[in-house]
């Protein structure tokens, strides 16, 4: 039988309750079946410095991911990708029986004209954009939305997305959740150090998808 999977990628530094709440509610809407984090080793568009080592980052997605149907993945750096377009590419020949469709939030649409091979990776997969709290303006003004809209498909129609022809997108707005990253490494500035030390964290960055 064919899986539908949902890919969340994302720096996780730290996983927080927004990623959550997004994803079950994308789950919910999207009827997937599980929804994958793809931890990644490094956005090639966001500075190392205040990152915190993989596995932290990995055991961080994997506790809040638990009791979910959600699984933390360390694949692309199984892989040895760094680039979306690269690991999408991989995954969907890897994984034939699987449909995959691509998640990300509002502040990643509003940027996604500068990932590389954008329009590859719209070509690989529908993608669902979910809003988020002050990003949404952006998004929807964006380089990549004046391509995208074209391709646009209605909310009410979002649990088809797997009959869909390819480039498709969907906007989803789910109850708005204004949790982020930055605030919470604002709040602890030592996430990234007390991490850094972590064998723990290490030791749990060894599931495989
Ligand atoms: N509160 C949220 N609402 C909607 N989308 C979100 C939210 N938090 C994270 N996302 C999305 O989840 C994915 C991974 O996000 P990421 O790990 O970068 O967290 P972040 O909170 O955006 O981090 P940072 O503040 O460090 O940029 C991205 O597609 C991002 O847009
Ligand atoms: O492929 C690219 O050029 C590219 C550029 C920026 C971000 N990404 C991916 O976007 C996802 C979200 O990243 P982040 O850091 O905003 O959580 C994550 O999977 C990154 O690898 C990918």
């Amino acid at each position: 039988m064919t899986r539908r999977v949902g890919l969340l990628g994302g720096s996780f530094n730290p996983a927080h309750r927004g990623h959550r709440s997004i994803t079950l509610a994308a789950v919910r809407r999207l009827a997937l079946d599980e929804a994958w984090w793809l931890v990644s080793p490094g956005n090639p568009l966001k500075p190392a410095a205040g990152m915190a080592p993989f596995a932290a980052r990995l055991a961080s997605a994997r506790a809040m991911a638990r009791r979910a149907p959600i699984r933390a993945s360390d694949l692309e750096a199984r892989l040895g990708t760094r680039y979306t377009a690269d690991t999408l590419r991989k995954l969907v020949r890897r994984h034939r029986r699987i449909r995959f469709v691509w998640i990300m939030g509002a502040d990643n649409l509003a940027q996604f004209h500068r990932w590389r091979q954008w329009r590859t990776i719209a070509r690989t997969m529908p993608i669902a954009v979910v809003a988020r709290p002050g990003y949404d303006g952006a998004a929807l003004a964006g380089p990549a939305m004046a391509w995208l809209r074209r391709f646009r498909r209605p909310a009410s129609h979002a649990e088809h997305w797997a009959e869909w022809s390819v480039p498709a997108l969907v906007l989803l707005r789910f109850r708005p959740d204004p949790t982020s990253a930055t605030a919470i490494r604002a709040a602890d500035p030592d996430w990234a150090e007390l991490h850094r030390a972590d064998p723990l964290a290490r030791a749990a960055a060894s599931t495989h998808i």
